[in-house]
Order: C-alpha cells, then sequence, then structure tokens
C-alpha cells in the first residue's frame, strides 16, 4: 500500500508500504495514485514527498506478481505523467534503494534527495525487460544518451555518488533524506505553481531533441538494445 500523511506546513507524505522491499504491487501502484490525487486536489498542500517505509525507497515491480498476472489495469507510467504535469513540486527521498520501476517513480519526481549509502539502478535487463514506465525518456533527459544506454544496458546498481555526478539525483545527505526532503519541500513550497510549469515546459521543450516524450521507446533503441543483449548478436560472441 501507500500511506498518505498531511504533514505540517502545507506538505503532503506519501509513503509506499510492501515488505521487505516496498516493491510496486499494483495495491502499491493504486496507493500512489490515490494519495497523489489527495495531495493534488486539496488547496493546502503546497508540495509533496514520496519516501518508502522502513529504511528502503523501493527495489521496483513486485516480482510476485508478474506470476500472477500478464497485465496489469494500472500503469507506473501513468502515474510517472501525473507527477510531471502536475503544479506542485514533488521531491523523493531516497534511502538503501531505487530500482527499476522505483527509480522511474523516482525520476518522474522534480527533486531527488538519497541517503549516502543508497544505490539506484535499473536492474529491468536481467529480467529481459525495458523500463518501461518514462524511465527510458527521463534517464537520457538528465544523463544524456550514452550514459542512460550504459545504466540501462548493464542493469548494474550505482552507489549515490556516482548517481550525483551523473545528475541522477540532486542531494546526497548523512542524514534521515526523508527529513532532508521534508524541510527542502517546504523551501521550495513558496515557488509559485507557475514559475514550476514554466520550468519544467521548458526543460521539456529543451530535450525534446531526445526524442518524443511519453512512454515511447524508439525502434532503432530497441534494434540496438537487442544487439547487445541478445546472445551470439553483438561482437559475434
Ligand atoms: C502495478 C505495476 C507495477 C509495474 C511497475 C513498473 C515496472 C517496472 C519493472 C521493474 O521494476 S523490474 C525490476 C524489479 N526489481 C528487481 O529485479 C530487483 C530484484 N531484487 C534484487 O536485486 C535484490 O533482492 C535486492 C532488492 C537488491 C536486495 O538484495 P539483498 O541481497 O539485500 O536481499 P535479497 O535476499 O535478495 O532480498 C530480500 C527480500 O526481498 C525480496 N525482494 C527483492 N526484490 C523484490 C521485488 N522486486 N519484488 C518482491 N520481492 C522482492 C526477496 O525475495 C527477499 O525476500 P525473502 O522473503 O526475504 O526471501
Amino acid at each position: 500500500m501507500a500511506e498518505f500523511t498531511r504533514l505540517q506546513n502545507c506538505l503532503a507524505l506519501i509513503r509506499l508500504r510492501n515488505p521487505p522491499v516496498n516493491a510496486i504491487s499494483t495495491t502499491v501502484a493504486r496507493g500512489i495514485k490515490e494519495s497523489l490525487q489527495k495531495a493534488i486536489t486539496d488547496d493546502t498542500v503546497k508540495a509533496i514527498v514520496i519516501c518508502g517505509a522502513d529504511g528502503i525507497f523501493c527495489a521496483g515491480a513486485d516480482i510476485r506478481e508478474f506470476k500472477v498476472h500478464k497485465t496489469f489495469d494500472i500503469q507506473l507510467g501513468d502515474i510517472v505523467d501525473e507527477i510531471q504535469r502536475n503544479k506542485k513540486p514533488v521531491v523523493a527521498a531516497i534511502q538503501k534503494l531505487a530500482l527499476g520501476g522505483g527509480l522511474e517513480l523516482a525520476l518522474g519526481c522534480h527533486y531527488r534527495i538519497a541517503h549516502a549509502e543508497a544505490q539506484v539502478g535499473f536492474p529491468e535487463v536481467t529480467l529481459g525487460i525495458l523500463p518501461g514506465a518514462r524511465g527510458t525518456q527521463l534517464l537520457p533527459r538528465l544523463v544524456g544518451v550514452p550514459a542512460a544506454l550504459d545504466l540501462i544496458i548493464s542493469g548494474r546498481h550505482i552507489s549515490a555518488n556516482e548517481a550525483l555526478k551523473l545528475g541522477i539525483i540532486d542531494k546526497i545527505v548523512n542524514s534521515d533524506p526523508i527529513e532532508e526532503s521534508i524541510k527542502f519541500a517546504q523551501r521550495i513550497s513558496g515557488q509559485s505553481s507557475q514559475e514550476l510549469q514554466m520550468t519544467s515546459d521548458m526543460v521539456a521543450d529543451k530535450s525534446s531533441a531526445l526524442g518524443p516524450p511519453k512512454g515511447y521507446t524508439s525502434k532503432a533503441t530497441i534494434e540496438f538494445f537487442f544487439y547487445l543483449t541478445v546472445p551470439g548478436l553483438c561482437c559475434g560472441m
């Protein structure tokens, strides 16, 4: 599930809770969607923080559900779009891990604050899939195409420090990233929604050279991806 808490100072906190690693199940995804809706429609909420329970942000899709469902009636990509469309700033507080869909959720947010020991990555390739919830668009916009391809194709986890250098994370802290994100959200909640919207629109506009937005993975990217990952196709292996 995802817990919604209305904090003091006009903030809302959305906390993913699905032990042991807060993986995104259909229940968690529904919880995030409903909590976002509450935060967005509540005029007294000026900024939103998303975090995970029990010291971990999120290890991606709940792979236990992969055995049960072939398709899902709720899409993480739609939730990411909703975060980006909304006019209130959203901060991801990353403890321990943000993997796969968890990283896509964080990339959808306007700011990411991580603990120094945290790791992020896209392990989808190890399951034979691609990041499908806007990760293939949002990551290259932040880090450029070569670095994004490297992370997506290798599936490796990187340290918060490397993520900071690449531009995936905005700030690293040695203290509790949730507390830091709340403080930060409070500071920026003064930004007018118009300012935020203009900035997001400008960034989206400037980065449009990297390809169309929203769940679009070009045929060339997919072909290149399979060339590199299917045994026997690459380098005569
Ligand atoms: C509603 C639609 C949702 C769609 C969302 C969008 C789709 C996105 C695609 C993805 O996100 S694909 C990526 C999925 N995630 C992974 O592949 C991560 C796999 N897990 C790991 O790499 C490791 O387990 C870990 C998270 C790095 C932790 O490693 P560690 O060595 O510390 O512990 P483990 O013993 O391996 O795991 C502990 C415990 O956690 C369970 N677990 C781990 N990952 C998941 C997961 N993704 N879903 C459900 N459960 C997970 C693992 O089974 C262990 O459980 P146990 O009961 O203690 O055995």
